[in-house]
């Protein structure tokens, strides 16, 4: 490891993201750890829990460094009528909009985990839906004040966003981790929620021969900044577990989270 550079995808020349890749790496299977405390577990079931019963609803939904698959969305299509993705890396806009055309199709075990649960229906059904209320894939940049400015929805507030592992990899510091939840909170409209899942304290994850850097981002100062952002907190989860020895190899992640919050 120590001979690999890290790297920040917003100051890399080129986009080193590999969509496949990563897809390959996390989203390939829902039991890294074990039964109990499998991080990819607690993130779908954090979800389908925020999302349940129509709990969190409305007519706009926005997905925050959506990546090249969209599983917060997929959680969340039934309670939306319109949906916008979004991302930095065009490689990774270029793989949703092949996904949303059809070329693409992620019938993996974490949609079929979430379909197991959820239990409203196949995994081929729910993601015909996301496409159809999928209206549009956009770049964002959460670093900037104006994360989607010059896009189709410049100027849209949503009633609902969602985000998932994109803070920590686009901020440096504490700083640029509080402005960024900031400046996703200025596309949220007042009363409008904000689920919000991560790492907490992590340093790097790895993709192929690239490690990139991530902000170790500690439980009580996340809490204080989404507050401080003008958010209440309705529920928060932090689920705590024990990688296997090869696992630090891709990360050093321990901790993962899943915060529900509502715009005051
Ligand atoms: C670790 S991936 C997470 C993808 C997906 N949300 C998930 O949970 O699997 C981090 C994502 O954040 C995106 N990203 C990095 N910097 C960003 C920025 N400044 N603004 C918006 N997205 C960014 C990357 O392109 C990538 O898709």
């Amino acid at each position: 490891m120590s001979a690999d550079k890290f790297i920040k995808q917003r100051s890399a020349p080129v986009d080193p993201f590999d969509p496949e890749k990563y897809i390959d790496a996390f989203y390939s299977n829902v039991a890294w750890h074990n039964d109990a405390e499998d991080s990819m577990k607690f993130f779908q079931d954090c979800l389908l829990e925020a999302f349940k019963e129509g709990n969190i609803t409305g007519t706009t939904l926005l997905d925050v460094g959506t990546g090249p698959i969209p599983n917060m969305a997929f959680c969340a299509a039934p309670w939306f009528q319109e949906i916008t993705l979004s991302d930095f890396s065009p490689n990774n806009r270029e793989f949703l909009r092949k996904w949303k055309d059809g070329e693409i199709n992620h019938m993996g075990p974490v949609f079929e985990y979430i379909m197991r649960l959820d239990k409203s229906g196949s995994m081929e059904e729910r993601q015909d839906l996301l496409r159809k209320k999928v209206r549009n894939i956009v770049f964002c940049d959460i670093t900037q004040p104006n994360p989607t400015a010059s896009t189709v929805v410049d100027g849209v507030t949503f009633d609902a966003i969602t985000c998932s592992n994109c803070l920590e990899v686009a901020s440096f510091t504490l700083d640029d981790y509080a402005k960024s939840v900031r400046n996703i909170c200025t596309l949220l409209k007042p009363g409008g929620y904000f689920v919000l899942e991560g790492c907490l304290e992590i340093s790097f994850y790895r993709l192929g021969d690239k490690l990139y850097e991530c902000y170790p981002i500690k439980k009580n100062d996340l809490q204080d900044i989404v507050q401080k952002a003008g958010l209440e907190i309705i529920s928060m989860k932090v689920l705590n577990y024990t990688p296997r020895p090869e696992e630090y190899y891709y990360t050093d992640c321990e901790s993962v989270f899943a915060i529900v919050a509502r715009k005051l």
